[in-house]
């Protein structure tokens, strides 16, 4: 990795599903540079891109042209096994509800991601914990926690590797607004504090003041936001 280099490069990328007379263009030509510590959030309606937005920055999915780089490395030069160590080792994901481990108290969640990959510079989990507000749940499991204190869980747990880039989809479908705000500012914190580039895509307008810019896909195409032309859903 790069350090100087932006956290994600998106160049003239595309997404095509499907062959023949069946396609569908989910991404059509997509421009978009993160620098580290730097975040975006992405809306739009309901089938305009977003997730292949996600899937494609963060390595899951390849393009079907473009250029894709994380930290200056271009995807399009690394084997199945060095992309999967580079999503292990400088990729976070935030999932809607959390998706954490059944059977795993909270501080567990976050040591679990530290028993794979690289090693070297991680953060100390009980520290992040109380970072997010949760050191006292650190024994809980996750039935035993509100959706809002899964949710910081599951953000720990993202940024426990030091990730350079954070993916995080919709993290507030399933909270209140109040805790919306709590989640939403969190992460806008440890984006600028730990310089955590972050691109995370929302339906949830009321927390756009706290990202540094507003992009809106519709139809594939990633934009600047503009409040009158993005329908809510
Ligand atoms: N595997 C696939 N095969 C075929 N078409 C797909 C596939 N994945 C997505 N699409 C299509 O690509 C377009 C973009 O889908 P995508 O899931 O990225 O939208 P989205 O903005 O995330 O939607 P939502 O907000 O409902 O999650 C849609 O028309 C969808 O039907």
């Amino acid at each position: 990795m790069n350090a100087t280099a932006p956290s994600l490069v998106l160049d003239s990328v595309t997404l095509v599903h499907g062959d023949g007379d069946e396609t569908v263009t989910a991404l059509g030509d997509v421009h978009l540079t993160l620098r580290p510590g730097e975040f975006v959030a992405v809306v739009g309606p309901s089938g305009s891109g977003k997730s292949s937005l996600l899937a494609v920055a963060g390595a899951l999915v390849a393009p079907t042209s473009g250029s894709v780089r994380i930290g200056g490395v271009d995807l399009a030069g690394l084997n199945a096994r060095r992309l999967t160590r580079l999503r292990r080792d400088h990729l976070g994901f935030v999932f809607q509800s959390g998706n954490l481990v059944p059977a795993l108290t909270a501080v567990d969640q976050l040591r679990l991601p530290l028993t794979f990959g690289k090693g070297g510079d991680r953060r100390d989990p009980a520290t992040l914990l109380a970072e997010v507000g949760m050191s006292h749940r650190a024994d809980r499991r996750p039935h035993q926690l509100s959706g809002g204190e899964r949710q910081r869980v599951g953000i720990a747990r993202a940024l426990v590797t030091r990730p350079g880039l954070l993916l995080v989809d919709e993290p507030t479908a399933a909270l209140d607004s109040q805790r919306s705000q709590e989640i939403v500012g969190l992460l806008a914190r440890e984006a600028h504090e730990h310089g955590v580039a972050t691109v995370m895509v929302t339906h949830d307008h009321d927390v756009l003041h706290h990202c540094d810019r507003v992009l809106s896909m519709i139809d594939g195409i990633l934009s600047e936001y503009a409040p009158q032309t993005v329908p809510i859903r």
